[in-house]
């Protein structure tokens, strides 16, 4: 398979951070700021002060966030203290799909390659990747480093204590807090070299698949002003299907605060692409489109999430969707599009890589697949709204799941295998997504 992977990657430093730490940094700070900023939380990062009260609010709480860096000293501080003695990881929705891929058996992924490429060559897997980018040279007199993404990615485990003038803070839950500085993916930036080569070869590939659109939000706040980005990608889009016009297109949603933004960009991306993945808070966020209450689809019921995901494909014109939660995968597909064993096996395929990857942090050889995951057992609450859902839409059994029809779209529904202790549960949603994705581009050329 030769496969086309857009847009985001980005480098991940990890680091645990203790309560000696934290107190080191507290020195550094005014108190009355800090004080201030905990109290209310400015959500980005523009001084060092805003970084520690991120850090501090969040740790209090034991709640996860992300916060955007706005300065460059505070970047190189970041790096000079922390860079060194993280973990650097491959980030970024695309990085992580096209990893994938190419650990599971693409013959070539193509990437966008921004950033830091020598250091993000060294995290891929595979030696079938074209990185269709350059990188820029690096020139530490300017603040602004044109081909730097790092997100900081700050990890705190439950019971670290630090001292909060006088009053002793112990954390209650294990979490993070991550700092990114990124400018370039959340602007969804294209590389020529990759516009040109996708173009010039998109006859020879086998599909494509795209992510990142949810990190305009970051670029745009206030969920306007986006429009432009979002036409440059897909505009590209829309030449490869002129030019290829059987290319199939997935794209990955993510996580968008603006529901505006995320209604606008599935609605504008139904016309074009072949499916659209997500999980159930990203349907959730879809309301305008499905009129299903947000809450039924929270608590993971599968009759209202296809519900919802039958009236996003009908409104819309979109030929399917492929929804994850942690207990089951569902694809809706109009029918002739498709076929529900190439589904099933497509799906099952995903559920198997993000198990194994859930339970051992990394991918194992595709030949050791089915044996990695032989311990792990299919959700019990997955099997039961399977079995609800069966009633609704007439289904039949097929593989491990179940296969029927709801008005016009065929429905097929797979409980996961479930790893009850994650190692690792960064990057689980691209593994289940782009894995499913690559099966299914094999199935459907064995068929063509
Ligand atoms: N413990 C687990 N064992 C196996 N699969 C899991 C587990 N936890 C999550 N998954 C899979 O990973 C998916 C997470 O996707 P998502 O919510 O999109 O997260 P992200 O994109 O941030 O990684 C779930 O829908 C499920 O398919
Ligand atoms: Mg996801």
């Amino acid at each position: 398979m030769k496969v086309l992977c857009g847009y985001n990657v980005n480098l991940d430093a990890v680091y645990t951070i203790t309560g000696e730490e934290i107190s080191y940094l507290l020195k550094r700070v005014d108190k009355e700021e800090l004080l201030e900023k905990i109290h209310d939380a400015p959500g980005e990062i523009r001084s060092l002060v805003d970084l520690v009260a991120g850090l501090v609010l969040h740790m209090q709480k034991g709640t996860g966030a992300e916060w955007f860096i706005y300065s460059g000293d505070v970047f190189h501080f970041l790096k000079r203290r922390y860079y060194e003695k993280s973990e650097i990881r491959l980030g970024g929705n695309m990085g992580i799909m096209a990893n994938v891929m190419s650990h599971m058996g693409a013959d070539q992924v193509v990437m966008n390659a921004v950033g830091d490429i020598e250091t993000i060559k060294l995290l891929m897997s595979g030696g079938n990747i074209v990185f269709s980018g350059e990188s820029v040279p690096q020139d530490a007199s300017t603040s602004k480093d044109a081909n730097e993404i790092i997100h900081f990615v700050f990890d705190f485990s439950s019971g670290t204590s630090f001292d909060l003038f006088g009053t002793e803070v112990i954390v209650a839950r294990e979490n993070r807090f991550i700092a990114t500085y990124d400018d370039i993916n959340t602007e969804l930036t294209i590389t020529p070299e990759f516009e040109e080569y996708s173009l010039e070869h998109v006859t020879e590939m086998d599909g494509a698949i795209i992510s990142g659109f949810n990190q305009l939000q970051k670029c745009y706040p206030d969920g306007s002003g986006y429009t432009e980005r979002f036409e440059k990608a897909h505009s590209q889009l829309k030449e490869w299907k002129e030019r290829y016009p059987d290319l199939p297109i997935h794209v990955e949603l993510g996580h968008f605060m603006s529901m505006d933004m995320g209604v606008s960009i599935f609605t504008g991306l139904s016309g074009t692409v072949d499916s659209i993945g997500m999980n159930e808070d990203e349907l959730a966020m879809l309301t305008e489109l499905h009129g299903v209450p947000s809450d039924m689809i929270q608590k993971m019921d599968a009759c209202s999430i296809m519900d919802a995901c039958v009236r996003c494909a009908s409104s819309t014109g979109l030929k399917k969707i492929i929804l994850h939660t942690r207990d089951f995968m569902m694809s809706i597909f109009r029918k002739g599009t498709s076929s529900p064993i190439r589904e099933m096996q497509s799906m099952q395929f995903g559920v198997m890589c993000a198990a194994a990857f859930a339970a051992s942090g990394k991918l194992p050889e595709r030949s050791q697949l089915e044996d990695s995951v032989r311990g792990l057992a299919r959700s019990e609450e997955g099997m039961k709204q399977t079995t609800k859902l069966q009633d609704l839409i007439a289904g039949e059994e097929l593989e491990s799941g179940v296969c029927g029809e709801y008005r016009d779209l065929s429905v097929c529904i797979l409980p996961t295998i479930i790893c009850e202790k994650p190692v690792s549960t960064v990057g689980l949603g691209d593994t289940v997504s782009s894995a499913t994705f690559l099966r299914w581009l094999e199935l459907y050329n064995v068929c063509q």
